[in-house]
């Protein structure tokens, strides 16, 4: 049985998993115990509920009972200086006010539920919101060796935002120059703790601040989020051509507030549009990364410190955002290795 269910391991494919369930398998021991058999695995990135899913329909078809231990060992895939951070992902969006922090937030604590350790660091200089999303606005960051600040911690997420540091109307006059500067201070001058992502909300815009954020920053790849609005998504274009200039590759897009279920009715309507963010996918050659409906519940959390993602987590809602959380961090593990400057070691030649 033992090899039956290694071989069943080597065959299975899905969507997450399209080079097999073993591809992404650093370690796999499979011992007879008492209830059945003990699969013990350790992932290459983040995704225990595929991974649950797979285990079960195995148990399922090989008809026998299964037990399953999972760790999950990310390594990084750019090379940069930023200790205790793996992988830097950017969240950004064209237009202001799409739900890039809302989304950010939720999707650091669906990476968390999926097993990855994890961190957000608000670039919104002059805005800064994942204070107050993560119920930490009131604290102040310490400080161990008096050279470099703690991160604080908000729903189990390590965080740092200029919000903890000075008044928001001190930081809303600062010029470019002198907020890029801050951010990367406060980038470098964290003492992050062996994080596997950290997920930066980077501030509304394409303007210099971003661009030079972009640069500045080792940054593995970037998220795009937007809403169906043609406006927004005019701008998310104007975002991706920015991070194709500074060589960062997109992975894909989200689109927030996509759609919206009636409480009482469960009728599905459209209220911002329809199809856009697929469309900008399909014409970008980028992924849809997932759609996120216009929820009550989000809005709440997001006002009062407490994601439905980290209530509940088996509620429709936690399902979509762990499942693009997911799509994030395997297409980084698929994809980068060849797609990111930093580790690239093909030569693409022009005929
Ligand atoms: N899926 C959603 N459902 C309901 N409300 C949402 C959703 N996403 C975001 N919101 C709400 O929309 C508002 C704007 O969200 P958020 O602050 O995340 O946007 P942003 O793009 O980061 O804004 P800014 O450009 O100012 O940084 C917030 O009140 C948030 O609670």
């Amino acid at each position: 049985m033992e090899e039956e269910i290694r071989s069943y391991i080597k065959q299975y494919r899905s969507k997450c998993f399209p080079f097999g369930l073993l591809n992404v398998l650093t370690k796999l021991n499979v011992t007879e115990n008492s209830n059945g058999y003990l699969v013990d695995v350790c992932l290459a990135f983040p995704c225990f509920t595929q991974l649950k899913l797979a285990i079960e329909k195995m148990a399922e078809d090989l008809d026998v009972n299964l037990d399953l231990k999972a760790n999950v060992q990310v390594e990084a895939v750019r090379q940069h200086n930023i200790s205790g951070v793996k992988n830097i992902i950017a969240i950004a969006s064209g237009k202001g006010g799409v739900g890039k922090s809302t989304t950010a937030v939720n999707i650091a604590l669906a990476l968390q539920e999926e097993g990855a350790r994890v961190g957000i660091l608000d670039a919104d200089i002059y805005g800064p919101s994942i204070p107050t999303m993560l119920g930490i606005g009131d604290q102040k960051p310490g400080s161990e060796d008096g050279k470099r600040m703690l991160p604080l911690n908000g729903l189990g997420l390590s965080a740092m935002s200029i919000g903890f540091l000075v008044p928001d109307s001190q930081a809303s006059i600062w010029r470019g120059p002198m907020a890029s500067t801050a951010f990367t201070q406060l980038l470098n001058e964290t003492a992050w703790d062996d994080l596997d992502y950290l997920l930066i909300d980077m501030p509304p815009g394409t303007g210099d601040i971003q661009l030079t954020l972009a640069q500045k920053v080792p940054v593995a790849a970037a998220c795009m989020i937007t809403t169906p609005q043609d406006i927004a998504l005019i701008d998310v274009r104007k975002g991706i051509s920015m991070f194709d200039k500074v060589q960062v590759p997109v992975l894909g897009v989200v689109e927030n507030m996509s759609y919206h279920i009636c409480s009482n009715c469960g009728h599905e309507s459209h209220i911002f549009g329809q199809g856009g963010a697929e469309h900008l996918a399909g014409e970008r050659e980028i992924e849809l990364l997932g759609q996120i409906p216009l929820d009550l519940e989000v809005r709440q959390g997001a006002d009062h410190g407490n994601s439905p993602v980290f209530a509940d987590i088996d509620s429709d809602i936690s399902q979509i955002y762990r499942r693009i959380a997911t799509n994030i961090v395997s297409d980084l593990y698929y994809q980068l290795d060849w797609r990111s400057p930093a580790t690239a070691n093909l030569s693409i030649i022009e005929e």
